[in-house]
Parts: structure tokens; sequence; C-alpha cells
């Protein structure tokens, strides 16, 4: 007998919890489906496109809503001789530059034997080469940039919406669909640009635990089989991701992992112990990850939060976790930050969600200041702070936190701190 042998007691079709699955409809959006549909409305009607711009946070369906309504309109205009459709879809992640975004197009438009070097041109001929490129294909063309924040200079921006106003296309009706999470991108962007690719603005919102109830359940249903699932485990999934950030992706990935584990398990039915222990999975691994990608001196703040946490001293300001961080800069041999930078280094600390911070009003004499406090487990927080507790030493507050395979050597070394 083979070493491999097939385990499909749980799922059906895993793959429809995975990224790229596409369902067939979107649950829990109806609003904003509505306003890209009326948005979109002109190409049906052989009018110049909008231009249409949409945000909101991370797996709030952005593109789920794009590709779902495009393949739509796809469709229906087959029904209207006198269209002549054609759509361009970019991810700009790894383009940062107008030029990379123009040459990216030009080639999505040529065929494979005439393809251009990514290098090398002045930037007005590769937008000559876009322009003609785009003038040849005729009838309305959409240009989905997805994750457009990516770009970091506005010319691109600014010259595509604008092309055929500028007169550099005649006959191509052209229209841009700009995706972005980060809200300071709009902000940032110069009125002229902003003018034009937000022509037409639709957030989306993050999802409550209802919305991610029913996307979940839609999934489920083509993943697992019948009967397989606990009643409380979509519930549950649902409610942990309305928690955390109201990202369908994040909810999807923990059901999976749900899945995976009670798999692994060979469980016949998938549990509430699985959701919790496929929780902790998933965020020791984004923990590692936010911790990993830190400096040392971020390592170094975080763990002097931690133990001021666990001698029950938070929230805390900055200036009283001062002393602490200073004590364990020394400890390892390194000069501490000013204050501002020891700061910066808790502000990049709570946008990864590793802390918690809290503005507070110091009353009627008037300034606010922050406090800090911790998020998550200390257990979590240590497993991925191997290399300062070396550095440092094992303050006596986090002795107990440490996990098992390092508790259980007796040896275990504390430091004095004193
Ligand atoms: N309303 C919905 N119904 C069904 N599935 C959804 C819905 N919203 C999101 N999803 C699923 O959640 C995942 C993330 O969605 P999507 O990629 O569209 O998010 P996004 O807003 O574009 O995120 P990002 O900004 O990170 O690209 C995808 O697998 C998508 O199919």
């Amino acid at each position: 007998m083979g070493i491999f042998e097939r385990d499909t007691d749980i799922y059906r079709d895993r793959d429809a919890l995975r990224e790229d699955y596409q369902p067939e409809e979107l649950v829990g959006r109806d609003e904003e489906l509505r306003a890209y549909q009326t948005a979109l409305q002109p190409v049906i009607n052989a009018e110049q496109p909008n231009n249409i711009f949409l945000y909101g946070k991370t797996g709030v369906g952005k593109t789920a809503a794009t590709r779902y309504l495009l393949s739509h309109l796809k469709e229906d205009v087959k029904q209207y001789e006198d269209i002549d459709f054609n759509l361009v879809f970019l991810n700009c992640d790894g383009l940062i530059s107008s030029y990379q975004i123009a040459t990216r197009l030009v080639n999505e438009l040529r065929d494979d034997s005439n393809q251009i070097s990514t290098t090398g041109y002045p930037r007005s001929s590769v937008y000559e080469m876009l322009w003609e490129e785009l003038d040849e294909l005729g009838g309305t063309v959409l240009v989905v940039l997805d994750e457009v924040d990516h770009v970091q200079d506005d010319s691109i921006l600014y010259q595509l919406p604008r092309a055929r106003a500028n007169g550099n296309l005649s006959s191509t009706k052209i229209g841009i669909i700009g995706i972005s999470n980060d809200f300071s991108f709009r902000d940032d962007l110069s009125p002229k640009v902003k003018s034009s690719l937000c022509e037409q603005e639709i957030h989306f919102p993050a999802y409550d635990a209802d919305d991610l109830q029913k996307i979940l359940t839609q999934r489920a249903t083509v993943a697992f089989y019948d009967d397989v699932l606990d009643d409380a485990v979509i519930p549950l999934c649902a409610a942990y991701g309305a928690k955390d950030a109201g990202d369908a992706r994040q909810s999807i990935d923990l059901l999976m992992k749900t899945g995976d584990i009670a798999r692994d398990d060979n469980s016949e039915i998938v549990t509430e112990e699985h959701v919790e222990r496929g929780r902790r999975n998933l965020e020791r691994g984004r923990i590692e990850e936010g911790i990993n990608g830190l400096t040392q001196h971020g390592h170094l703040v975080l763990y002097a939060l931690l133990t001021l946490d666990l001698e029950q001293e938070t929230p805390v300001r900055s200036r009283d976790i001062r002393p602490r961080y200073s004590l364990f800069a020394e400890r390892a041999g390194r000069d501490p930050l000013v204050p501002r930078r020891m700061r910066d280094h808790l502000s990049e600390l709570a946008m990864l969600g590793l802390i918690s911070v809290t503005e507070r009003n110091e009353g009627r004499r008037g300034g606010t200041y922050r406090e800090y406090d911790m998020d998550m487990s200390p257990e979590l927080i240590l497993s991925a702070l191997d290399d300062v507790l070396n550095d440092v030493g094992v303050h006596e507050s986090v002795k107990q936190h440490l996990i098992s395979d390092t508790e259980s050597e007796e040896t275990t070394a504390l430091t004095d701190f004193s």
C-alpha cells in the first residue's frame, strides 16, 4: 500500500476556502453592489465610462465585487452590437512608479511577440505606446488598478483618466477603476488627480458578525460535507472575524484552519474546540510574522511593555515605559533611543496590532497623552521574542509564561534586574 491515502471525510471541496475561489454570489454587499452597478451603467449605454474609486479595509470584498460585476458586465454587453468592450486588470503590488504601470499596461495590451522591456525608454515614449495600444482597441476600455496605493507618483493616475480629454485618445472611451485599502492614499492625492480618478467613490465598510456568518455559511456549504460542522463553528468564526477587523479573508482562513485541525485529528465533526485551536495557531503565525519584521529596539520596547503588563502596571504612558526599556537596552548592549524614537516604535507595535493605544485627555489643563497596553497573550509574544530573551535575560515577571519546552527546563536562568 502507498504511504498516501485520501482523507476526505470532512471536506467536499476544500478549494472553496482558498483565496482564488470566486463565489457565484456576493452576500451582504447589496448596497455597495447597487452603487457600483450604477457607476458602471454608462458602459452598457455606450457612453463614456465613469472613473470609479473603491476603498475600504483589507478583506471587505472590493476585489471580489469588482470581479463579480465585471464578469457580468462582460457577458451582458454581448447583447449590444454597438458596444466593443475590453477589460484590463492590473494588480499594482510590486509596481511603484507610473512608468512601471505604463509598461505593464502596454505589455498587457500587446501580444507576446511584441513586448517591451520594463526599463530604458523615456516615460513619454511609453505613454505614447500606451495611447497607441489603447486607441487601437477602440470601443470602451475599463482599466482596473487593484492595490493602486502602491504607486508612489501621481502621473499615470492623472494621465489615464484624462487621456481622452487631453487628446491622447480619439476612438477609445476609457474608464479607470482604482481600488485601495489605504485610507490615507486617497486623502493624499493631489486635487487634480482626486477629481478625475475619484469621480465616483464607493466605500466598502468592514463586515459585522452577521455578514461574516452569511459569507462563511455560503463557503461552508460548498467546502464541507453536510452536518460535519457543529452549529457553533460558523458563529464563532464570524464573531472572531468581526472582533478582529471585519475581514472576510481572515474569517475564511480561520474556517479553513479549523477544518484542517479537525482533519488532522481524524475527527468526523468540526467543533468549537477546533476553532479555538485554529485561532491560536493563526494568531501565533501573525504575531511571529509581525515581531520578526521589527528591529531589535522594537523587540526591546515590546519586551519592556510586556513585563510591565505582567506586573499589572498597564495601561502605561511612554515615559513610564522608558526606564524599563532603557534598562533592557543596556542589558542588550545597545544605547537606548531618544524618547521620540521610542514612541515611534510603540506606534509601530500598535499599528501591527501587537499592543493597544488609547488617547487620553488631561482634563481642564487640556493636554492629551497616550497610554499603552498589551493585547496579545504573553505566551505568544514570548515565543517570538527568543533572541531578546537571550540578549536581555529572563525578567521575573515573564518566567511563568514561558512556553512549555522552555519552561520544562529547570535551568531557565532568571536575570537579576534589581
Ligand atoms: N460579500 C462577500 N461574499 C462572499 N465572499 C466574499 C465577500 N466579501 C469578501 N469575500 C471573500 O473574502 C476574500 C477577500 O475578499 P477581497 O479580496 O475581495 O477583499 P479586498 O477588499 O479586495 O481586500 P484587499 O484590499 O486586501 O485586496 C475573498 O476570498 C472573497 O471571495
